[in-house]
C-alpha cells in the first residue's frame, strides 16, 4: 500500500539525520477532551511516530480547559528545539474558537498547514506554503503514485471545509485540473459530478455518491470517515465513506476504500510534514 512504502521512505530518511547530525524529528500533539474519535486517531498518529522513529510528545487536557490553557502548552512546543511539528487535534470544544487557538502555531511547526498564511500561501499563484495539509495532501499524493493524469482533466472536490475542500480544489488547480466545488448549496450536485474525470469526496455524508453520478472511468477519492452503526463490529459502529464504495466500483477505474485509503495517506504525510520541518530547521537535504 502506498501509505506503507511512504512510511518506509521516511523510516529511511529519519535514520540518514539522526546518523548525520544527530537530530531526530519531533510531533507534539495535543488533545482537548476525550471524543473516542480523536483519541483513535491521535492513538494512530502516536504509533506511526514509533513506526518511522519520530519523536511524538502528547498533551492530554481536559474538555473544560480555557483557550489560553491551550494555547501555554502551544506557546511552550513552539519553543522546544526537540519539537518540529505542533498539531492541535480538532474539533476543539465548542467554547473554544479554533482559528484563535491555531493561529498560535508557529508557522513554522504548523504541520496541519491550517496556519492562514499557509492556506494563503497556497492560494496564491508564485508562492508555495511552508505545510500542505495533511488530507489533501495525501489526495493529491495517491493520484500521483498512481499515476493519474491531473493536467486539463475536469475535477469536482465535494465540500468546502478549511481542512480538506477547499485546499483540496487548489490542489488540484495548482496541477492544472479544471475544478468545481459542490456544496451544500449546489443544486442537482449529479449534473456537476456526471462530467468529472477526478472526484474528491470530503462531504461526511455515508454513502452520498452513487454509482450512477459517475462518469465511466472516473477516479474517485473517499475523504469520508462515516461511522455508522454495525451490529457485527467490536466497536458497535463501522467507518464508511461518502461514496456507495461496491455500485462506485462497478463505473469508476478506481476507488478509495474507507477504511485503508486517504486515513493511513493523512497520517503518512503528517509525518513527511513533521520530517520536512526537521529538515528545513536544521538546512538537512
Ligand atoms: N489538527 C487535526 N489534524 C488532522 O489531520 C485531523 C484532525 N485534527 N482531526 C480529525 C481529522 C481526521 N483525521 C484522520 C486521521 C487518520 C484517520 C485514519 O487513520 N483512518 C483509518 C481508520 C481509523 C479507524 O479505524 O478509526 C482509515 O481510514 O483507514 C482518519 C482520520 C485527521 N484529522
Amino acid at each position: 500500500m502506498v501509505a506503507k512504502q511512504i512510511r518506509d521512505e521516511i523510516t529511511a530518511e529519519v535514520l540518514k539525520m539522526k546518523e548525520a547530525i544527530g537530530v531526530v524529528p519531533g510531533l507534539a500533539v495535543i488533545l482537548v477532551g476525550d471524543r473516542k474519535d480523536s483519541v483513535t486517531y491521535v492513538r494512530n498518529k502516536k504509533k506511526a511516530c514509533e513506526s518511522v522513529g519520530i519523536n511524538s510528545f502528547e498533551v492530554r487536557l481536559p474538555e473544560d480547559s480555557t483557550e489560553q490553557e491551550v494555547i501555554k502548552f502551544i506557546s511552550k512546543f513552539n519553543n522546544d528545539p526537540s519539537v518540529h511539528g505542533i498539531l492541535v487535534q480538532l474539533p476543539l470544544p465548542s467554547h473554544m474558537d479554533e482559528q484563535n487557538v491555531l493561529n498560535a502555531v508557529d508557522i513554522e511547526k504548523d504541520v496541519d498547514g491550517f496556519h492562514p498564511l499557509n492556506i494563503g500561501r497556497l492560494a496564491m499563484r508564485g508562492r508555495d506554503p511552508l505545510f500542505v495539509p495533511c488530507t489533501p495532501k495525501g489526495c493529491i499524493e495517491l493520484l500521483h503514485r498512481y499515476a493519474v493524469e491531473i493536467k486539463g482533466k475536469r475535477a469536482v472536490v465535494i465540500g468546502r471545509s478549511n481542512i480538506v475542500g477547499m485546499p483540496a480544489a487548489l490542489l488540484l488547480q495548482r496541477e492544472d485540473a479544471t475544478v468545481s466545488i459542490v456544496h451544500s448549496r449546489t443544486k442537482n450536485p449529479e449534473e456537476i459530478i456526471k462530467h468529472a474525470d477526478i472526484i474528491i469526496s470530503a462531504v461526511g455524508q455515508p454513502n452520498m455518491v452513487r454509482g450512477s453520478w459517475l462518469k465511466p472511468g472516473a477516479v474517485v477519492i473517499d475523504v469520508g470517515i462515516n461511522p455508522v452503526e454495525d451490529a457485527n463490529s467490536p466497536r458497535g459502529y463501522k467507518l464508511v465513506g461518502d461514496v456507495c464504495y461496491e455500485e462506485a466500483c462497478k463505473v469508476a477505474s478506481a476507488v478509495t476504500p474507507v477504511p485503508g485509503g486517504v486515513g493511513p495517506m493523512t497520517i503518512a504525510m503528517l509525518l513527511s510534514n513533521t520530517l520536512s520541518s526537521a529538515k528545513r530547521t536544521h538546512n538537512f537535504q
